[in-house]
């Protein structure tokens, strides 16, 4: 797939937003009569003025004029209420659709940007951050247009009364620009400054919590968990300061620009004085300009909610725009199930972790890789499983490198079970059930019992109907390794891949989970990072990985006579059990 072009922040919203562009335009067109409506009152008030001072006494007139001054009010809040409906649905599907991007690209992102990015940050700007724009999304487009076009209209009525007067009455619009316009200065680097303080905070808060189990563990106090401390009153500071540089111009403005009468009345005087102006039209010029400044700084007002929207937009950008792993989208014709691994190299940032690694592996063989830790065993499963992109070389499945299959035609290949497996927050059935969603109840036991899941389950509250809890913890981590391999084995994938976890080494746990694994890659490709090399012995091939290279491979036998290094691993193997 192609990397996105990187968009500007409104491009990419007017991208979001077109498919419900309708819902928007009926929105605005409300939102226009919505807000026309709200100043013929101020007609009807200068009717009625006007008609007073001449004399008039027909209470049929002035009863018709406060009739349409009630229309109009009426007529506003229906409109409004429309308006407001209609650009609320459709900001509501733009969060949807905005928040369905942003999960469907993280499983394209390659696995190294997901884990060096705070899991909080990905949080926030999915869930909080896309939140927060609902409301000035929805009330931006219409409310601001309509804050604008009307008192546009009313300015160009006022030049065609007297344009003398007409100029007079936006007489402190200037004034209020410059306070305001002074206000803007550095506004978008501060506000930025200010967003990211509360982005860190809310990351380091995550963190807080998911390690709080550590935290307790070592008697530490929020207080004295100098990340989360620092984070809080920074951006306490950052939104103080921001207020601080702020809220005097706004201040001047919003006392500035109502004012008009400070001109219309005494200059509105001098011309009726010198013949110049009429009655009728100085108090109707009186009556509208008090009008006519409301909406304009309703409509700046909306300045913040732009640059909110702004950085929000611009902050999903990110995630949208981060380079994807290339897959093409058509089925590939494998030939056969072999893999084999030329001259990998690959590293994850700067240290080269994979220096050259070559390797085949038979479809339906059992392939092992041992040695010390950090050699790299694991980065080799993860880049089969397409987990990373190799930095050089390539890695082949049925002779077609696995940079030219479909995701979804190599994740249908591997059943990938890592040594930390993650559950969710759902039930036991569900959890396993995730390895193949069409599964029925019968298949899921079925399943469970062959990968020895199913005493213990049935031993849990609520059977198959126990929920994990939040990452499985209401589990031990043999009984989620367990019920991660059968997930994996109800996927019934042609290769395995197991990355065996070290910390549930209890014998009972160990031959369990062995028959389990026996079961599950019957007929299969099985790739197992092991860790107790007397489960492997029998392994068709075992590669030893020393310093990001395959240092030797061959049988367990052959291991023993030729590689030194396998042969003290299998020396202390022994010696361990022996002490056992
Ligand atoms: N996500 C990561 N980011 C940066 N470095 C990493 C990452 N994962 C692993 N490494 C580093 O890459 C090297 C190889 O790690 P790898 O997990 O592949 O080794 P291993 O042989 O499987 O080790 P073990 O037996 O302890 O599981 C190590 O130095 C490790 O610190």
């Amino acid at each position: 797939m192609e990397n996105p072009r990187p968009q500007s922040p409104f491009a990419r919203l007017a991208d979001f937003a077109k498919p419900h562009k309708g819902g928007y335009i009926a929105s605005v067109l409300f939102a226009i009569v919505g807000v026309a409506s709200g100043l013929v009152p101020y007609f009807a008030v200068a009717q009625m003025v006007i008609r007073l001072i001449a004399g008039g006494r027909e209470l049929t007139f002035y009863l018709m004029w406060c009739g349409v001054a009630a229309a109009g009010f009426v007529l506003k809040s229906i409109c409004m209420n429309i308006s407001t409906t209609f650009s609320h649905r459709a900001t509501f599907a733009v969060i949807s659709e905005v928040r369905f991007r942003l999960t469907s690209k993280l499983t394209r992102v390659p696995m190294g940007h997901l884990l060096d990015t705070p899991s909080g940050q990905f949080k926030t700007t999915i869930i909080e951050r896309t939140d927060s724009i609902e409301s000035p999304l929805a009330h931006v487009l219409p409310e601001m247009t309509a804050n604008l076009l009307v008192p546009l209209g009313i300015i160009i009525y006022l030049f065609t009364l007297d344009w003398r007067m007409a100029l007079v009455s936006l007489i402190t619009l200037p004034i209020g620009l410059i306070a305001y316009m002074a206000m803007m200065r550095d506004y978008a680097v501060k506000y930025a400054a200010v967003t990211d303080a509360g982005k860190h905070m809310s990351a380091t808060t995550v963190e807080y919590i998911g390690g709080i189990e550590v935290i307790k563990a070592f008697n530490q106090s929020a207080n004295s968990y100098a990340k989360f401390t620092d984070a809080v009153r920074k951006n306490t500071q950052l939104v103080f300061e921001w207020m601080r540089a702020t809220q005097v111009y706004s201040a001047v403005a919003q006392s500035v620009w109502p004012a008009v009468l400070i001109g219309v009345l005494p200059i509105g005087c001098i011309f009726y004085l010198n013949g110049s102006l009429d009655i009728p039209t100085f108090i109707t010029i009186m009556i509208l300009s008090l009008g006519i400044i409301g909406p304009i700084i309703a409509a700046m007002f909306f300045t913040d909610d732009i640059a909110k929207i702004g950085t929000i937009v611009s902050d999903i950008g990110t995630i949208l725009d981060i380079p994807e792993l290339k897959r093409p989208a058509g089925k590939k014709e494998l030939h056969g199930s072999d893999i084999e691994l030329k001259n990998v190299t690959f590293a994850y940032k700067d240290e080269q972790v994979l220096k050259g690694v070559n390797l085949k592996i038979d479809a339906g063989s059992v392939t092992a890789f041992v040695g010390p830790s950090g050699g790299g065993k694991s980065t080799i499963a993860k880049l089969i499983a397409s987990l990373w992109d190799v930095d050089g070389g390539s890695i082949t499945l049925g002779g077609v490198d696995i940079r030219d299959i479909p995701t979804a035609q190599l994740i249908d290949s591997i059943a990938y079970v890592a040594q930390d497996n993650y559950l969710f927050n759902d039930t036991v059935r569900n959890n396993i059930r995730m390895g193949n969603p069409s599964a029925d109840d019968a298949a899921v036991e079925a399943v469970a019992k062959a990968s020895g899941c199913h005493e213990f389950i049935m031993k849990l509250e609520h059977g198959y109907d126990t929920i994990t809890g939040s990452a499985g913890g209401h589990l031990s981590g043999g009984e989620r390794q367990r019920i991660a391999i059968a997930r994996a084995m109800l996927k019934n994938a042609p290769i395995v891949i197991l990355d065996e976890a070290t910390a549930y080494t209890d014998p009972e746990n160990e031959s369990v989970i062995q028959e389990a694994v026996a079961r599950l890659v019957a007929g299969k490709t099985l790739i197992v990072i092991a860790h107790r090399l007397s489960t492997i012995t029998s392994s068709d091939k075992i590669a030893v990985v020393e310093q990001g290279r395959i240092l030797a491979e061959g049988r367990h036998g052959e291991l023993l006579e030729k590689c030194a290094l396998y042969r003290a691993m299998w020396q202390a193997h022994m010696d361990a059990k022996d002490a056992v």
